[in-house]
């Protein structure tokens, strides 16, 4: 019996002696996919622009491309007036250029005529015969973007473990990214417990509940672009659960599980995981709130990690965003090594922490800009749904009264 957690390590310690313990980063295995497909998920190499963006000075407005010298001080009142000189047609490069007192026709997103600098828009000008009649001055530079002005020739598009999602794909899209290499690492999840049955469950027998732990973290890890294998329940007794353990870690890059990592007849968790041939097991207890029974393993020679998360449903999903994810982004070599934002905001109301361990208290923001803890059992699920992340208490603080910055780490 693995017993109560009694030597428990700091967070921030834990991942750093991991990353240098085990040489982070480890390879990883990679797909290519189109890039429809590669949406949520994260790029294996870092991916460089090949061409100036836009790859041709055009309109952002409908109007007429001038010089705009020769539209300074215009008004209503006091218009200029230019001589068309011709139109340019959606797509087609400008065979003329505009000379000093020259307009052209351009509609949004065409090709500026070489010479104009500016466009003056449809409803600030009047066609009047061959003259163009300016009624309002514009700068150079004014509703028009260059070539190359946005985006230049061996500018990074993505990092090296950046997502694809709806944020960066348009950059992809025009840059004629087509398809790319993602991570692929294998992660399986497996749930244990007697008491656990699966969601397809009817009727609960007395003492059973639904799997919730192996569905969050499916979903957890989808978020932040790593794709996961549900792998259902595993029961508590001995030789089966070994059996399934290494059946499970056999097949894969990281095996998370989640429950059993504390104390009782269910402790195969920790003798599973202290079982692994070098290091084994690197974490028996984390110093933080919720979160203390975690359990962190590797076997360097295979290049496997096994993470035993706590069974409450915030506990898990607590040290999933706060332990895993880091764990993950460093296991990779990600640039970025940390999922979701950490500002200090506001703190709504007074908020009773105790010195000693590094606690997350899920919480949801205001929209005058404060935060608010929730109040939540490790036991609870449906807090989660409320909470915007969670504020982080370090080790060395207590209470933290109302109107104090807090540590918030937003899951956005
Ligand atoms: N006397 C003490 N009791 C407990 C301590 C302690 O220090 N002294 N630690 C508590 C803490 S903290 C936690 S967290 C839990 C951790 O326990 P385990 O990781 O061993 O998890 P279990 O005992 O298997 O489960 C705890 C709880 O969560 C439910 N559970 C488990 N898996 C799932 C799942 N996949 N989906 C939904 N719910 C799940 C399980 O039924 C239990 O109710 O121990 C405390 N006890
Ligand atoms: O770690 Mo327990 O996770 O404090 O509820």
């Amino acid at each position: 019996m693995a017993g109560f957690v009694k030597e428990v390590t700091s967070r921030k310690r834990a991942l750093e002696d991991i990353t240098e313990r085990l040489l982070f980063p480890w390879g990883y295995p990679v797909r290519e996919l189109p890039l429809g497909e590669a949406v949520g998920r994260r790029s294996a190499s870092e991916i460089i622009n090949d061409r100036p963006y836009p790859p041709f000075s055009r309109s952002l407005r409908d109007g007429y491309a001038v010089r705009h010298l020769d539209a300074a001080g215009a008004t209503p009142g006091t218009p200029l007036f230019l001589t068309k000189t011709g139109e340019v047609s959606m797509g087609v490069c400008p065979d003329f250029e505009i000379s000093p007192s020259e307009a052209a026709a351009i509609p949004t997103g065409g090709i500026l005529p070489k010479g104009a600098d500016a466009v003056v828009m449809l409803e600030d000008t009047e066609l009047a015969g061959g003259w163009v009649e300016v009624r309002r001055g514009v700068q150079a530079g004014e509703n028009i973007i260059l070539e190359g002005e946005e985006i230049h020739r061996g500018e990074r598009l993505l990092v090296m473990g950046g997502m694809v999602d709806f944020k960066t794909i348009g950059m992809l899209a025009t840059a004629g990214v087509s398809s790319l290499s993602v991570i692929d690492l294998r992660i399986s999840i497996l749930s244990t417990g007697d008491e656990i049955v699966p969601v397809e469950t009817k009727e609960l027998p007395p003492g059973c509940i639904r799997d919730v732990n192996g569905w969050n973290l499916k979903a957890l890890l989808s978020r932040y672009g790593f794709e996961a294998k549900y792998r259902g329940i595993a029961n508590d007794d001995g030789a089966e659960f070994e059996r399934r353990f290494h059946e499970e870690l056999a097949d894969c890059d990281l095996l998370i599980l989640s429950g059993g990592s504390s104390v009782g007849v269910r402790d195969h968790c920790s003798e599973m995981l202290a079982s692994l041939p070098e290091p084994g097991l690197l974490v028996r207890g984390l110093n933080i709130v919720p979160g203390k029974p975690t359990l962190i393993a590797a076997d360097a020679a295979a290049k496997k990690l096994v993470v035993s998360l706590p069974g409450h449903p915030l506990s898990c999903l607590a040290v999933a965003f706060t332990v895993l994810l880091p764990l993950l982004m460093r296991r990779i070599g990600a640039e970025e090594r940390e999922c979701g934002t950490r500002l200090r905001l506001r703190l709504a109301r007074d908020l009773a922490a105790r010195t000693g361990p590094e606690e997350f208290v899920p919480c949801v923001l205001g929209a005058d800009g404060s935060v608010a803890p929730i109040a939540a059992k490790s036991g609870y699920i449906s807090a989660l749904a409320k909470a915007s992340g969670f504020i982080c208490i370090p080790e060395d603080r207590e209470t933290i009264r109302a109107g104090e910055d807090a540590e918030v780490w937003l899951w956005q």
